[in-house]
């Protein structure tokens, strides 16, 4: 039987990722797909929309649809743009749903999808973070079936026992680019530097919130959310090679992991497959060419995300979408040279101690208001850090 899928976030690093494992899995034999949904790169979004035969193409910027038209003229595929044609598109009976789309935009459409039973494959970790039990409410009430894909959570996913408790939940981090360097180096740290993550091809801004380790910040929340982890359950270890994507530790002391090479190709495969295995031509590990897999704790000084993640999980309520828009802002100020590597920990560490108390949202609309709110609380935190010219 052919399964419809959309892919929210198709021109993406994850969305590309998703189109090769529907070809590695059956491709039109066995995917019909019903929507994509892109941004900025209206190209790439028509041609992959004539390749795989999609039924609607929507970019989210109203800006550019005349271009995704005439890009898409004669080719029988429908057209939309704007947030709210996103949304529409999640909304499409598709029965598995890629939620790729980056940042806090993913929240709504993936929203959506949950809501009207689908199975959710979930990139966006900014839905839990920012939301998290209004998320999990929606998935609950759409009767949806949710399968993490950050490696992470898909590792952890993979490992779970159903029949005992996790005592510990082990996240494991690159440690990013910059894991043996000082705080002096780290200060000068450009934007291009910090997009070479040693290990993954991901998109820029996570590649950037890997290099800060409030990547490895937001997956603690996203796991507290996901597994219904408690804070003190959730441990993060330094793990440079990126073989070991995440572990679990039961009651008897045993620790399960799961273990790959690092392409993300493998957690959306084991996501469309789910509950099977589907054998895909991923590259097997080589245990005796890898020799060795090594581990060390994080340097809490260098690397203040994942302690200002403890305090987001510890004050609960509206912290973790507090910490994520004022990480989202920092990260587009550092992108656009505004302010320094650094600044992005001290100006959401700020805006985590001003809102502090922020109830936890209670519908969507309240998600948008504290996120618009700690935006423009996190650009005037921002624009007071000295230019980053001035510091050189
Ligand atoms: N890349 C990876 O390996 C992993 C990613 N993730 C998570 O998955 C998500 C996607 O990451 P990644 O693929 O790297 O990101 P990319 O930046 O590569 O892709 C993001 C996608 O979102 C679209 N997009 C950007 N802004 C908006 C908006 N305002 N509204 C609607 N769509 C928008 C982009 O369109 P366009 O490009 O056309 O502008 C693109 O399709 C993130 O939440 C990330 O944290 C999790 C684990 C691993
Ligand atoms: C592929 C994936 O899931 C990323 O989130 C990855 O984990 C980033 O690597 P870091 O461990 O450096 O954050
Ligand atoms: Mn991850």
């Amino acid at each position: 039987m052919v399964r419809r899928v959309t892919i929210l976030g198709s021109t993406g690093s994850i969305g590309r990722s998703t189109l090769e494992a529907l070809d590695w899995l059956g491709g039109r034999e066995a995917f019909a797909v019903e929507a994509l949904t892109g941004a900025s790169n209206v190209a790439l979004l028509a041609e992959q929309a004539r390749r795989c035969g999609a039924r609607l193409a929507v970019t989210a910027d109203p800006a550019r649809l005349p271009e995704l038209r005439a890009a898409l003229s004669g080719s029988g595929v429908e057209t939309a743009a704007g947030p709210q044609a996103v949304i529409e598109a999640a909304a499409r009976p598709a029965e598995w749903v890629m939620a790729a789309i980056v940042g806090a935009a993913g929240l709504a459409p993936t929203l959506e999808a949950a809501r009207r039973g689908a199975v959710v494959a979930l990139a966006n970790k900014e839905c839990l973070v920012c939301a998290g039990p209004l998320f999990l409410a929606a998935v609950a009430e759409g009767a949806a079936t949710l399968i993490p894909v950050d490696s992470e959570h898909s590792a952890i996913f993979q490992v779970l026992d159903a029949r005992a408790a996790p005592e510990r939940i082990i996240l494991t981090a690159s440690g990013g680019p910059f894991r043996d360097w000082t705080l002096e180096r780290m200060a000068a740290v450009t934007p291009a530097r910090a997009v070479q993550h040693p290990n993954w091809s991901m998109g820029a801004k996570i590649s950037i919130d890997s290099a800060t380790m409030f990547n490895k910040a937001l997956e603690m929340i996203e796991a507290r959310w996901l597994f219904r982890a408690e804070p003190d359950q959730i441990e993060v270890i330094v793990h440079p090679q990126s073989i070991i994507h995440s572990m679990v530790g039961y009651a008897d002391g045993a620790v399960l992991a799961q273990l790959g090479p690092p392409d993300m190709r493998g957690a959306i495969a084991y996501a469309l497959s789910w509950p099977g295995r589907a054998p895909t031509p991923m590259e097997r590990l080589d245990f005796a060419a890898l020799s060795r897999l090594d581990f060390h704790a994080p340097d809490p000084e260098r690397f203040p995300a994942l302690r200002l993640a403890r305090a987001a999980l510890e004050r609960g309520g509206g912290a973790g979408c507090v910490l994520n828009a004022a990480k989202e802002t920092a990260l587009e100020a550092f992108m656009a040279d505004r302010i320094g590597f650094l600044d992005m920990a001290r100006v959401v560490e700020a805006a985590l101690e001003r809102l502090d108390g922020a109830p936890a949202p209670a519908a969507l609309d309240d998600v948008f208001a504290l996120d618009a709110e700690t935006r423009a609380m996190a650009a005037e935190l921002c624009a007071e850090r000295a230019p980053v010219a001035a510091r050189a």
